[in-house]
């Protein structure tokens, strides 16, 4: 009997239960995640659609707005953004503070948060301001520190560019990206921006839901999105790939990998079972980069796990694992990999602060108690 792809796939558990899979925990009408068994879209907008079609700055408008911006709209958007993307000395001073060694992930946690001493949310009414504001700054927060910390030197936080894109590669490099560069990081600002009730926008949405602020919801979200299950892989997967010397050598090294029960990081999904749309997006385009490098080895292995994962386990490559490559050959330094993502993910947290604040409920579920039976307390000397 042939076996089919489900057969043949690695035990998947069931939708149920453990990490409250399967269940409903809220409504939304900016996105849906694997619908029909493999899409994503945001407020009705194909992935790949948009990836072809649009900018970032166009879904950040779609996310905040429910409708893509006319000219007229993106253009003075735009010009907002701009406006809003230099730093005040004090968290300039607070990022200049920060060891060269710190995960990049926490600067970007402690410039958020800090970023909302100096300029509170207010009240609910500045809720855009606050997450414009954001958006235009944490590629400054990122590269300002990170310039300052390993090349002791402190960037101007202003660019002409005008897109976040563009911006991001230009204070990162100290020159104007290519073309092709800032298309490339757009199109991956603009498959990382929403995923529904994923764990790090679900922890925006719960922090919203007690009535706090913005800056709070953004950098609870930031904690949430460290970790390596969830953003934290795409520089996982860049460390196992470099660890990698050819596809044999690839093939081999995941096996031993899954014989001790290691996690590959970059492979497998929450929520979509044989593919996830955006791969395909990032995957293309990592391959263009490796023939205009003139060195495809990094592709090349990636492909070979890729191929390997799905043969003995029928797992597929997520959004993170062709982006480790494509940031790569963008010279995009590995440990700034999840931040790019926290720059993109921003619109999709506040989209859904903004949504949970317009219908909110206090997010409390219950739990099912399984510990001891009621009993009373010894007094301490006849313990
Ligand atoms: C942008 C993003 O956040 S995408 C996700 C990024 N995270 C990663 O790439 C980390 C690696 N992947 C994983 O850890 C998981 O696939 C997750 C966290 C994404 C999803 O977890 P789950 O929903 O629990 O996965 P699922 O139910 O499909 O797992 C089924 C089995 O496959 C195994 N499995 C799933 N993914 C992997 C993997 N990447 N490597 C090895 N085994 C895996 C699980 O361990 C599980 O086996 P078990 O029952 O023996 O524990
Ligand atoms: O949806 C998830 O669980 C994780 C994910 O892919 C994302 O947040 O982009």
């Amino acid at each position: 009997m042939t076996e089919t792809t489900e057969e043949k796939s690695v035990a998947k558990k069931p939708n149920s239960g453990a990490g409250l899979r399967g269940q409903s925990a809220g409504e939304t009408a900016l996105c849906t995640v694997g619908k029909s068994g493999s899409g994503l879209t945001y407020c009705g907008y194909d992935i790949a659609d948009l990836a072809e079609n649009s900018t970032f700055e166009e879904v950040a408008y779609l996310l905040f707005n429910g409708e893509l911006p006319n000219q007229t709209q993106l253009t003075a958007y735009q010009a907002e953004l701009k406006s809003l993307r230099d730093l005040p000395e004090a968290l300039k001073a607070v990022l200049k503070l920060i060891p060269k060694d710190t995960h990049p992930m926490d600067v970007m946690r402690t410039g958020c948060s800090f970023l909302g001493n100096l300029e509170p949310e207010g009240d609910f009414s500045q809720q855009n301001n606050a997450a414009n504001r954001l958006l235009a700054a944490f590629p400054a927060i990122m590269c300002y520190w990170y310039k300052y910390s390993h090349d002791g030197v402190e960037i101007d936080c202003q660019s002409s560019e005008t897109s976040l894109a563009g911006h991001f590669l230009r204070l990162l490099k100290g020159e104007s990206p290519s073309k092709q560069h800032q298309r490339v990081m757009d199109v991956s600002l603009i498959l990382y921006a929403e995923h529904e009730f994923n764990a790090s926008t679900f922890t925006a949405r719960v922090c919203a839901s007690t009535l706090s602020d913005m800056f709070s919801c953004i950098t609870a979200a930031i904690g949430t999105l460290r970790g390596p299950l969830h953003g934290g892989a795409n520089e996982a997967a860049m460390d196992m790939i470099l660890s990698f010397t050819s596809p044999s050598d690839a093939k081999e090294k995941m096996a031993g990998m899954l014989a001790r029960k290691e996690k590959i990081m970059g492979f497998g999904h929450a929520i979509y079972r044989t593919s996830d749309p955006r791969n395909v997006i990032i995957k293309a385009w990592s391959e263009k980069l490796a023939e205009e490098n003139g060195d495809t080895s990094l592709y090349d292995i990636s492909v070979a796990c890729e191929e390997y994962m799905w043969d003995s386990k029928k797992l597929f490559c997520n959004a993170d694992f062709f982006h480790a490559s494509t940031y790569n050959y963008m010279g995009i330094p590995t440990k700034l990999f999840t931040p790019i993502f926290v720059c993109s993910r921003l619109t999709g947290w506040a989209a859904h602060v903004m949504e949970q604040r317009s219908n909110n409920r206090i997010i409390r579920p219950s739990a099912d108690y399984t510990g001891s039976e009621p009993r009373k307390v010894v007094a301490i000397e006849k313990r």
